[in-house]
């Protein structure tokens, strides 16, 4: 039998087309059904009804010297028939161009046939922060009035996009930017940011602050101990770097911390490394009732991003546009 030539026989799912159909909303909740389900997948035996297999080793990286880095991010979910990979670059000193740029493929898990690929600067842009969200749901203590955003960059604008849409008792998000006038340019985007303020340093931004999230490219920390609020919860989502942090090295050893994933965290976060926290739980563990949420104690989510995550957001958006 004559081979077939497939190359047209998959999508391209563009930036725009994926934006029109990610919506936190339905992300939020696929996010958190996936990191439940990725954390199932290691504690349950094959004899468990609600078993669930999801493969998904730690992310395998290639560095550019002095530039960046690319990494290779795949995963099986079986529940879902959902075979993905992400490839996504980090060039953290890139100016006119974006630092992260990606590409979700998917491929059919009966197969093996590539399905689609996808414009995966948005999905990892809106599912990273659909995470933060989902842990701060879990962990805040109580309805958060006050958000401090470290960092201005894309991160910061989906984390204030979600955590806006989700937290409708949110009354104040403060900014922060190493370039205070970045800082200012956030904050005086459009009108829709009228609960956003500018804020000189880390430390105006956070005293007081029920919810912190720190999305920088900084490798050494930028929020220390002292001025965080007893029973904050933070979202570390930036130093994804095994000799890179963002948090006070005695912030990390005095919170209670979860990660996604417990394995990649013990590879790639300075965070916990640099630190010796220990890691209390994996958010995921928290979603499926088997760790406590300590609502009441200070509370760090470090969060490296997982391919997991990719998945169920591609999975909406090839449902939602019946591809
Ligand atoms: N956990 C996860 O799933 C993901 C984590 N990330 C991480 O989140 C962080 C932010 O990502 P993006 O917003 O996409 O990047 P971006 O490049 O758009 O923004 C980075 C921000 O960090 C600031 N910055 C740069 N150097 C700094 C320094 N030395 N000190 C303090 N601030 C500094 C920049 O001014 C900018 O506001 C990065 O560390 C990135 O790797 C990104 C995607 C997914
Ligand atoms: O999960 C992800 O895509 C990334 N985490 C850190 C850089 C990119």
């Amino acid at each position: 039998m004559a081979m077939e030539h497939r190359s047209s026989t998959f999508e391209f799912v563009t930036a725009e087309k994926v934006l029109s159909v990610l919506s936190y909303k339905l992300l939020i909740d696929a996010v958190e059904r996936g990191l439940g389900l990725f954390s199932k997948s290691k504690s349950s035996s094959g004899q468990d009804a609600n078993r669930s297999s999801v493969d998904q080793p730690v992310r395998t990286t290639v560095a550019v010297p002095n530039k960046g880095f690319l990494g290779c991010m795949p995963v099986y979910i079986e529940a879902d028939e959902l075979l993905v990979t992400k490839l996504v670059t980090f060039f953290p000193k890139n100016e006119n161009v974006p630092t992260h740029n990606a590409v979700v493929a998917v491929f059919h898990a009966n197969t093996g046939v590539p399905r689609a690929f996808l414009d995966g600067d948005t999905i990892t842009t809106r599912r990273t922060a659909a995470a933060s969200v989902v842990a701060t749901k879990h962990l805040a203590n109580g309805k958060p009035t006050v958000l401090a955003i470290l960092g201005s960059g894309t991160q910061a604008a989906s984390h204030y996009e979600a955590f806006c849409e989700t937290f409708s008792s949110l009354k104040q998000v403060r900014v922060w930017n190493h370039k205070p006038e970045r800082a200012k340019e956030f904050a005086n985007k459009d009108e829709r940011r009228h609960n956003c303020v500018a804020c000189e340093s880390v430390e105006d931004a956070v005293r007081g602050a029920d919810v912190i999230v720190t999305v920088t490219s900084s490798s050494s920390p930028v929020l220390m101990a002292q001025w965080v609020k007893p029973g904050a919860h933070i979202n570390g989502v930036g130093a994804c770097r095994p000799e890179w942090a963002e948090i006070d090295p005695n912030l990390m050893r005095s919170a209670v911390v979860y990660v996604d994933s417990r394995e990649g965290a013990l590879q790639e976060s300075g965070d916990v490394l640099l630190s010796k926290a220990e890691v209390y739980a994996e958010i995921g563990e928290v979603v499926n009732g088997t760790k406590t949420a300590h609502t009441d104690k200070t509370t760090v989510f470090k969060s490296l991003g997982m391919a997991v995550e990719d998945a169920v957001a591609a999975k909406i958006v090839l449902d939602e546009l019946g591809l």
